[in-house]
């Protein structure tokens, strides 16, 4: 467990890719903190949006979702989403949205996807006054692309609030890259018949814990 929250959380939630599980954990993290909730970066919404999902799956009533400073219609990196429909994404474009409460931040993809020329995801967190929590899946290649990403933060100066491991466990791994990084870990989230807001709530309880509330 980590000592009581004494002042409001500002969270960016990557991964170490896409997929592998930012809209969940940030769902989970969203209903936990009853924080609000911003995808600064929308890239493809259909069938929907990562912030219509985390609206659906969260209970409480005091978090607010706050636009998306791009919604881009092409499931692509936001610089190629941006380029077909002739815009350029600008660093000045992310205000952090006004609010007292805790936020929950969600990236796009990984930690460098690029935004435009010159500019990637990453550049916005340290302006933004975030501290980062990385979302680990276990597939093969997983511990390389993880550790990547923690060494990407670190070097950037980037503080890392916690590593989640998500979907199907796999022990060998985990402790390996807990060990290696000594990273705060946060509770992992299992693999899920169905993600469903009964889902979220129970894991949020869990999430609350370990931020000692
Ligand atoms: N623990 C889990 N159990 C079951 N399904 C999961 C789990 N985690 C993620 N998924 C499913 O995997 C898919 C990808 O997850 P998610 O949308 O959260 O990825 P993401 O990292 O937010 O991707 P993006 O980069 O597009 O924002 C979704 O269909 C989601 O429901
Ligand atoms: C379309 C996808 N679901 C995300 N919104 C964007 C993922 C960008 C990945 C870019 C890359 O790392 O090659
Ligand atoms: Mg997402």
């Amino acid at each position: 467990m980590n000592s009581p929250l004494t002042s409001p959380q500002r969270l960016f939630v990557t991964g170490i890719g896409t997929d592998v599980g930012k809209t969940l954990a940030a769902a989970i993290l969203t209903e936990a903190l009853q924080a609000d909730y911003w995808k600064p970066v929308q890239a493809g919404f259909e069938p929907t949006t990562d912030t219509a999902t985390v609206r659906s799956l969260v209970s409480n009533a005091r978090s607010c979702f706050h636009p998306e400073a791009y919604r881009l219609q092409l499931p692509a990196s936001p610089h190629m989403a941006a380029a077909a429909e002739q815009i350029t994404i600008q660093a000045e474009a992310f205000q952090l949205p006004a609010t007292d409460n805790h936020l929950v931040v969600e990236g796009a993809g990984g930690l460098l996807v690029p935004l435009a020329p010159g500019l990637l995801l990453a550049d916005l967190i340290q302006p933004l006054g975030l501290e980062v929590v990385v979302v680990s899946r276990n597939y093969l290649g997983s511990i390389n692309h993880t550790l990547l990403t923690l060494e990407a933060l670190e070097r950037r100066g980037l503080r890392v609030r916690g590593l989640i491991f998500n979907g199907e466990p796999n022990p060998a791994t985990e402790d390996f890259i807990t060990q290696h990084t000594g990273v705060p870990i946060m509770p992992r989230i299992r693999l899920e018949i169905k993600i469903t807001p009964a889902v979220v709530s129970r894991y949020a309880a869990e999430f609350r814990t370990w931020f000692g509330r």
